[in-house]
């Protein structure tokens, strides 16, 4: 320590270093010193000073700067410590007799007054080692201490909190009638250190060597540590080292005759307790002692990362005790204190329950855990099924499927996700096995949960296949209230938020708009609006019935049978949660919009010429989506690009939702509200960066009309949006978009269109300002009208009509009447209570106080509410 150490470390950089380094002490420690003196003041009178453990000698200089001119100041230390002025220092070790004989020589017949101790062994090795040379050092400070110090003298030491603290201050106390214990402002909190200051030496004639004899005075601190650690499971210390949470602390200092952080036992404490926990919660340190503990560490489970572990258990974490804790076991075992169990790994905790499991236990493990495996196998089969899903629209916007396999694998795909869950196969399978094999499940009851938890072991089988049912269908009720939730919460947002509201209520108004374009369009068609409806309810019982084999010719009579298709599911959903109800709604609509996706896709030119591709894919379509289209048309060889004119098509809008924003994503079948946009560009210009970097990139011939429709396939573009909550979707809208560049230009572009939006005066101020104009004219007009009177009259010499003439002009060009000015006074100050003018106040004024404002608002306030209630 006698080196000067790089002060790298953050923590060291403290306002004390920075201070120390101005002041131009060696080492931070100085202020420890001047805040000790400045409390006990045992450094102005002192005329002769010992310094143990002086180096680098910033205690030194403190002394030398405060002790009066003259003293004597002598510093040791093991290192060699630079010179000081009026310092006199030699390098030895404390505990030597060699150092006493050289502070002998040093001194000669002087008594010091006060002697000082900072020594620290070499830090950096265990606490616990360090804690111990600290204290033996310690006591040969105090040593030599006795041995110079003059009666009344002071002796200032530096202990650590540890087992021995309670010996050293009983030690103190025998030989000084002052005793304290301090820790200095610039002594670090994360210290253990602590700074004893012992005053009025008594200097007695002799001292029993017992009392500076490190063997005898830490044997009873040992004795006492060992007695407190034989208490191991008294109330605070026993932490639960693996719930550190539930520790409890003392909050008003150290329990009774407990002042001490270190506390170390013997393994076998820990070995035969009957709660080890409590011990390692409680001990600092396990150390093989005896014997037979000597024995444990040399055997082969004890290794060298149970030894550490055992050497501080203070710095453990919760898998450092749990190895502790295996150990424990296996030593246990191999020293016969318990007998091999099956789970010979396992915690204390476990080895001690080792009763006999009873057969019923048994059974509900071997229950528990083929649920486990079941619902984890369901959870597999429905992960897989969202892969292929996942798959499927990836390998689409890829490019990467053949355009026959898109319909294809998407109706696989509905057909395999979609089964269980739109249209409940499952429960119907669930039903007929109930029937067959299971009484006491009635078919189709889809409110037999009760009943499924009342199953035996048994039935099992069917009761993990229900439980993962009854999961979904609470996770579908869990979602419908959430979307629940989010609809109140978009209300209060409506309700809150004013912008929001107008935000809405032109969403809706898209959407009643472009309903109401849809329904003339539909007034042509023979089904009106239950075209739309029926479609949804076809598609949507296609594959039940198709199941069923029930619906053969609906492709004949498509409006009529589904409407009482429509009646049937109706009642067959009765009952059921309106969360049900949505799904079974919502899984048509994706397979409608998987279909509209892939007319999109086959809109492009590419396939234009491809005609024997577009009636395999309409052929397909027809069949998968059987009959949702309203009307048979017969023009199944025209091309998509055409068919995406037609009428037909445009059921799909009645169908799908129109979404209020959708993200800006290019549709080339939503002509309303293209109508929309291009009308609204028409009005107000191009109003984002985006748009205007687009038009710009057009203009300058950067881009083509054709790019910017192969660059609307984006991977935003065909996205699906089934089975996301509307929450979702609007978050999505906001922020999952395509990125479009946008350029410098196109920014300034809009910023200079703002600037002049902004430079046009309102209404308002246009009128005002007309208003003035018009009334300077009048003037004017008026003035003009009175000089030509003034010329004509002959009364007036020549020189009097100019007069009267400029006169008169300068009044029509004025800027019309002065409006009186009224000043306004604060009744504040010299002018608070004060009556009439004042002072240094012309013209017409008016005396305001803070009071008068508030006062005249609350009558406003008043006159407004009684005249509601009057009306
Ligand atoms: C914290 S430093 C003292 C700092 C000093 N108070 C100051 O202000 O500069 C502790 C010193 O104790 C010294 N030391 C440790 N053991 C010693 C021993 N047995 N004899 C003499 N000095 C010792 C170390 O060399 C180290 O320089």
């Amino acid at each position: 320590m006698g080196k000067a150490q790089k002060k790298t470390g953050k923590g060291r950089l403290d306002k004390y270093y920075k201070l120390a380094k101005e002041q131009g002490y060696r080492a931070r420690s100085a202020f420890k010193l001047i805040q000790l003196n400045k409390k006990y003041s045992f450094l102005e009178s002192a005329r002769c000073c010992i310094d143990l453990c002086a180096a680098p000698g910033g205690w030194l200089q403190v002394a030398s700067k405060t002790m009066p001119q003259n003293s004597v100041i002598v510093g040791v230390d093991l290192v060699a410590i630079k010179p000081i002025p009026r310092v006199s220092t030699f390098a030895a070790d404390i505990t030597t007799t060699h150092c006493r004989n050289l502070l002998r020589g040093e001194l000669k017949d002087w008594k010091a007054d006060v002697v000082l101790h900072d020594g620290a062994p070499n830090v950096g090795t265990a606490w616990v080692q360090d804690a111990y040379s600290q204290s033996e050092l310690v006591l040969m400070s105090l040593k030599l201490a006795v041995e110079f110090l003059m009666k009344g003298g002071t002796f200032v030491t530096k202990v650590f909190r540890s087992a021995d603290y309670n010996s050293l201050i009983w030690v103190f106390n025998q030989l000084f009638a002052k005793v304290e214990a301090t820790k200095p402002p610039s002594s670090r909190n994360v210290s253990a250190e602590i700074f004893v200051v012992c005053r009025e030496f008594y200097a007695p004639k002799t001292i029993d060597p017992k009392f500076l004899d490190p063997k005898h005075v830490f044997k009873d601190a040992n004795a006492t540590g060992a007695a407190g650690e034989s208490g191991l499971s008294a109330g605070n210390l026993q932490a639960n080292v693996f719930q550190p949470e539930k520790k409890r602390r003392h909050r008003d200092g150290y329990g009774d005759g407990d002042y001490t952080l270190f506390r170390k036992t013997g393994v076998s404490d820990f070995v035969q307790a009957s709660d080890p926990i409590a011990v390692l919660g409680s001990v600092s340190k396990l150390a093989f002692e005896t014997e037979e503990e000597k024995e444990w560490a040399a055997l082969d489970i004890t290794t060298t990362d149970v030894k550490a572990n055992l050497d501080d258990l203070k710095v453990l974490g919760k898998g450092d005790f749990k190895s502790l804790l295996k150990w424990r076991t296996s030593l246990r075992e191999e020293i016969g204190l318990d007998v091999k169990t099956k789970d010979a790994e396992e915690l204390t905790e476990v080895v001690e329950v080792t009763e006999e499991v009873d057969e019923e236990a048994q059974l509900q493990q071997e229950l528990e855990r083929l649920n486990a495996e079941a619902s984890a196998r369901t959870k597999r089969e429905r992960r897989r099924a969202n892969e292929v899903k996942q798959r499927t629209i990836q390998r689409m916007q890829l490019q990467m499927v053949a355009p026959l396999e898109i319909g294809l694998e998407q109706t696989d795909a509905a057909l395999a996700h979609g089964s269980e869950d739109v249209f409940d196969l499952g429960d119907a399978e669930n039903a007929l096995k109930k029937k067959g094999g299971v009484s006491r499940f009635a078919a189709g009851d889809e409110d037999g949960s009760d009943e499924d938890e009342e199953l035996d072991g048994e039935e099992s089988d069917h009761e993990v296949l229900d439980t993962d049912e009854e999961r979904e269908k609470k996770t579908r009720e869990l979602e419908g209230d959430l979307d629940g939730l989010y609809d109140a919460y978009r209300e209060r947002l409506a309700e809150r938020d004013s912008k929001f509201k107008a935000k809405e209520a032109r969403a809706k108004n898209k959407e009643r708009e472009e309903w109401r374009g849809i329904q003339e369009e539909q007034s042509d068609d023979n089904d009106s609006d239950e075209g739309g409806w029926d479609e949804l309810q076809q598609a949507k019982t296609r594959v039940d019935e198709s199941s069923s084999d029930e619906d053969s010719d609906s492709d004949d009579e498509p409006a009529k049978p589904s409407l009482k298709r429509r009646r049937e599911v109706e009642s067959e959903v009765k009952g059921q949660k309106k969360a049900r109800l949505l799904t079974k709604l919502e899984e048509p609509k994706s397979k409608l919009q998987a279909s509209r996706a892939t007319d999109v896709w086959f809109s492009q030119d590419v396939f234009s010429g491809v005609a024997g591709l577009d009636d395999v894919d309409e052929e397909e379509e027809e069949e998968e989506e059987d009959g949702q289209d309203g009307e048979e048309d017969g023009e199944s060889d025209a091309p998509s690009s055409e068919a995406a004119d037609e009428p037909s098509d445009d059921d799909d809008f009645e169908i799908v939702p129109q979404e209020p924003d959708d993200g800006g994503m290019w549709d080339v079948e939503d002509e309303n509200e293209d109508d929309a946009k291009q009308a609204r560009i028409r009005k107000n210009g191009l109003l984002t960066a985006e748009a205007v970097t687009l038009a710009q990139q057009l203009v300058n011939r950067q881009t083509t009309k054709t790019d910017l429709i192969n660059d609307g396939f984006t991977r935003y573009s065909l996205n699906s949006k089934d089975d996301l909550p509307s929450w979702f979707l609007d978050d999505e809208s906001k922020h999952y978009m395509p990125n479009i560049p946008i350029t410098k230009e196109a920014v300034a572009a809009l910023r200079a269109k703002q600037r002049a939006l902004d430079a046009r005066p309102i209404k308002k101020v246009a009128e005002a300002k007309a208003r003035k104009k018009y009334k300077a004219a009048q003037r004017l007009e008026k003035a003009m009208k009175k000089a030509e009177g003034v010329t004509q009259t002959d009364d007036m010499t020549e020189r009097e009509k100019a007069q009267q003439v400029e006169k008169l002009m300068r009044k029509g060009l004025s800027k019309g009447k002065k409006k009186n000015e009224v000043k306004l006074v604060v009744a504040k100050g010299a002018h608070k209570g004060l009556k009439g003018r004042p002072k240094g106040v012309k013209g017409r004024y008016t005396m305001v106080d803070s009071r008068m404002k508030k006062e005249v608002r609350a009558k406003r306030r008043k006159d407004k509410e009684t005249k509601k209630r009057k009306h």
